[in-house]
């Protein structure tokens, strides 16, 4: 396609020439005049007002690397890898008013590109958020800003991977050139970097627009790993204070893995056990538990929904992470809420799903409160809305099965106390202190938009019940106030670290989810009765994990 050749002309013509983008096209040897010429033009400005963003992009989803596709010469086609020709039909694609590539679909580079725009624009989305943006547009004046100092890029230390240490990460980082500054400066000059003041010695803060881990050996092992300040929360609020002896944890809700990889990091003498419903990315989460060198963590391919918690196998669990499929971030919403602005049937529509995601994640929370020994239970969502996140902390405090067991909130020096950032008392029932101990993390605070919450058992000494479990036998009660509109969201789950999701499916998803929800519903009562008729046959063993 000669329109965007030519503009990719001219870009590397720039890159190599320094100078006015319409001498480059002249110097560049592309032939077009008149209203041609002009759209060329049009593009290469464009283009270079979102250079830094797209460059970005190419970080996280490098198609030179993944399509490997070469093109004889006589095509006229230039090598999809070229810099230049994605950056411009990256523009098209995402960035133009009409967000669209001006060519024929057949054309290879172009698809060639489609084949991962769900994932290009998700990280577009991320990019945005980070930079705090509720335009597109608006990305372009970042990417003049980023050039004087941008945002922040967290890089956590896997202390997994034994043979480096965190020492040794300082001096590595020391000879490619990088200062270690002793305290946080902002903006994080390009050349330094300091540890995280929340998180501690494991997680430093480096420039948003540094990438020195592109094809470092350090990240090549997984003893770096990048992953967002706000995402690192939880694992460190549910592991806050663990001791060795002391139980085993679970982390309900564990693909791409990031958070269990953290979890493991912080306990390597804790047992974990990470569950994973969904198959595809229950992949994903063995890859990144196998390279992250978590060796106490088990993976498991199923629904903690229907694990008994009250089975021999999970009676020691004390410590539980749920970081539950969410809205897939409340700053998408954010963007949303701009574009739907008086747009009432749009906001019925947002206004359901949130319903359901809700009762989801509630369900969840009131599940992890059945395991016997639970004394710390961390719920966190990558989501803004109160109804995903206090609303839904208040209901379980509230639920039947909250107040018999005693769960409470933990106090905020539990919670990382010296974030500022707390959750808003009038959707907790106008409780300051439940407000204070939540988190709440918006992209003003250079992080994702996120939410933390710690429960913890109000008396975590009292005894854990007798081992009421049968082999083989599944226990999946439905909760109260959460079964009339139980939902698993299946394709929509969405971590800020994940750029897989395409958020504006949900709505149809968890409609479509319920459906799904309720045959398996159906499907495990079926079970549940032929289970029963088993039992009484074989008169009741013991024991048993159940899954
Ligand atoms: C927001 S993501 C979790 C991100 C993960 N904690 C991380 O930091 O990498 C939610 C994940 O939970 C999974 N999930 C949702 N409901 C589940 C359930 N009932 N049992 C097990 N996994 C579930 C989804 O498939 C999805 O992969």
């Amino acid at each position: 396609m000669n329109f965007y050749n030519n503009a990719a002309l001219v870009l590397d013509h720039l890159d190599k020439n320094p100078g006015s983008v319409k001498g480059s096209l002249n110097a560049s040897g592309v032939q077009v005049q008149g209203g041609e010429a002009k759209r060329v033009l049009a593009l290469v400005i464009e283009t270079l007002k979102y250079k830094p963003t797209i460059a970005s992009l190419l970080e996280t989803v490098p198609l030179g690397q993944l399509e490997r596709l070469t093109f004889p010469r006589k095509t006229g086609y230039r090598q999809p890898s070229s810099p230049s020709l994605l950056l411009v039909m990256l523009h098209d694609l995402l960035l133009s008013p009409r967000k669209k590539i001006e060519a024929s679909d057949k054309w290879p580079p172009k698809e060639a590109v489609l084949r991962h725009q769900a994932r290009l624009r998700a990280e577009l989305v991320r990019i945005q958020i980070k930079a705090g943006k509720s335009r597109v547009e608006d990305l372009a004046k970042t990417a003049e800003g980023a050039a004087e100092g941008g945002g922040c890029r967290y890089v956590r230390y896997n202390g997994n991977v034994e043979l480096w240490g965190l020492e040794h990460l300082h001096i590595h980082l020391k000879r490619k050139g990088f200062e270690r500054l002793p305290a946080e400066v902002h903006p994080v000059p390009l050349k330094a970097y300091f540890h995280d003041r929340h998180l501690g010695e494991e997680v430093l803060v480096f420039n948003g627009r540094t990438n020195w881990w592109v094809g470092d050996e350090w990240y090549e092992a997984g003893a770096v790993i990048l992953q967002d300040k706000a995402s690192c929360m939880p694992a460190k609020v549910v592991m806050e204070g663990w001791t060795e002896g002391e139980g085993r944890c679970i982390d309900a809700t564990a693909a791409p893995g990031n958070k269990t990889s953290y979890m493991s990091a912080l306990a390597p003498a804790a047992s974990i056990t990470a569950f994973e419903r969904d198959a595809k990315r229950y992949q994903t989460l063995e890859t990144m538990l196998r390279k992250g060198e978590c060796r106490n963590v088990k993976a498991i391919q199923g629904d903690f929904l229907e694990s008994d918690p009250t089975g021999s196998e999970w009676r020691t669990v004390t410590r539980i992470l749920l970081d539950p499929s969410c809205s897939g971030s409340g700053i998408v919403n954010r963007l949303d809420y701009l574009m739907e602005n008086g747009d009432v049937e749009a906001d019925e529509v947002k206004a359901q799903r949130l319903e359901k995601l809700a009762a989801f994640q509630l369900q969840m929370i009131l599940h992890a409160f059945k395991f016997p020994s639970a004394k710390r239970i961390v719920y966190s969502t990558c989501s803004i809305h109160p109804e995903e996140d206090e609303q839904v902390v208040l209901a379980a405090l509230q639920s039947k099965e909250g107040k018999e067991k005693g769960w409470t909130l933990a106090p905020r020096d539990e919670v990382l106390p010296s974030w500022e950032r707390r959750g808003r008392a009038e959707h907790l029932d106008g409780k300051q202190d439940w407000a204070d101990s939540v988190i709440r993390c918006l992209p003003e605070d250079s992080t994702n938009g996120f939410f933390v919450s710690c429960f913890v058992k109000a008396d975590p000494s009292a005894p854990a019940p007798a081992a009421t479990s049968v082999p083989g036998a599944t226990k999946r009660k439905r909760e109260k106030g959460a079964a009339a509109v139980s939902v698993k969201p299946a394709e929509d789950d969405m971590d800020m670290d994940d750029a897989a999701g395409e958020t504006e499916a949900i709505a149809k998803e968890a409609v479509a989810a319920k459906e799904k929800t309720d045959a398996q519903a159906e499907r495990a009562r079926r079970k549940k009765q032929a289970q029963k008729k088993r039992r009484k046959v074989d008169g009741g063993a013991e024991g048993g994990e159940t899954l």
